[in-house]
């Protein structure tokens, strides 16, 4: 892992932000609408301001976070548990809530710019929600690791709450550039679902986690997709001759048996569901 670490750059260049408050101005819109088609073309990535998501649940959702990670470990095994539905505290509920909001927001501003049906955004009102807090301690020696190693998410779109301490990294041709925490802002990463339901038109981000030397760091990843047993196919608008389908329906449960057979690292899960030519009729349904 210390070589993979050591091998990229980390340039700071200047990432999309979209301002969302200008998306609801029918002055802005247009404007705001083509960045968007261009952020999730070019970078499969975004930091989103004027989200609307009140700072109170995204600075209590943190701070819960935090005090949770503080707590002996003898304290925080008591919350273990392999049930991924058992409960959570009312902060985390709360910001659950005002983040699936903020994703149908985002998914239906992002369909207008493919310009295909958004009747798939009903079928996200009880889609799969799964939220994540990573905490990464600080490391005296943060050459020779990752907080977290190259992967893209398998949702549609993730949603990334961060403290102020940057980490996280994107990949844009090849290079690794290192996002930095804009105050108020959410990230958004465009999923492998996303890049398959677009046919390729828009892509799934590779990213990672560096780790700091002095500082601790920690982040809410929101991870949204269709239910867990709903296919994630093209969207027919995408498909034609000039642009044949490029991946095999995938549900959640064909993620989840990649996952138990193998590292998710990269972009494998999406590898693994490529067509290549003429087999497109024969796998397209397996
Ligand atoms: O901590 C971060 O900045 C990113 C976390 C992440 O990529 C994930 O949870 O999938
Ligand atoms: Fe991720």
């Amino acid at each position: 892992m210390g070589e993979e670490r050591s091998s990229t750059a980390g340039l700071n260049l200047k990432l999309p932000v979209i301002d969302l408050a200008r998306l609801h101005t029918s002055h802005h819109r247009s404007q705001v609408l083509e960045s968007l088609a261009e952020a999730c073309k070019v970078y499969g990535f975004f930091q989103v301001v004027n989200h609307n998501i009140p700072c109170n649940a995204t600075g209590r959702m943190i701070d819960v976070g935090r005090r949770f990670f503080e707590l002996p470990f003898e304290e925080r095994v008591k919350y273990m548990s392999t049930d991924i539905r058992s409960p959570v505290r009312e902060e985390a509920t709360s910001y659950a809530m005002h983040a699936k909001s903020l994703f149908l927001v985002l998914m239906g501003a992002i369909l207008e710019t493919l310009g295909v049906n958004t009747s798939i955004l009903r079928e996200f009102d009880d889609g799969s929600h799964l939220m994540v807090i990573n905490f990464y301690p600080a490391c005296p020696e943060p050459n020779l690791t990752l907080g977290m190693p190259a992967h893209s998410d398998y949702g549609f779109l993730t949603l990334l709450l961060q403290d102020d301490v940057e980490g996280l990294q994107v990949q844009c041709e090849g290079e690794w550039i290192t996002v930095e925490p804009v105050p108020n802002s959410l990230t958004v990463n465009l999923g492998d679902h996303f890049e398959m339901f677009s046919n390729g038109r828009y892509r799934s981000v590779l990213h990672r986690v560096l780790v700091n030397s002095s500082k601790s760091r920690m982040s809410v990843a929101s991870l949204h997709s269709l239910p867990p047993d709903k296919m994630v196919s093209p969207s027919p608008e995408l498909v034609n001759e000039k642009n044949p389908r490029l991946y095999k329906d995938t549900n959640f449960a064909a993620f989840l048996d990649y996952m138990s057979s193998c590292e998710t690292k990269h972009k494998n899960f999406l590898e693994s569901r490529k067509l290549t030519k003429g087999r497109e009729q024969a796998e397209s349904q397996s």
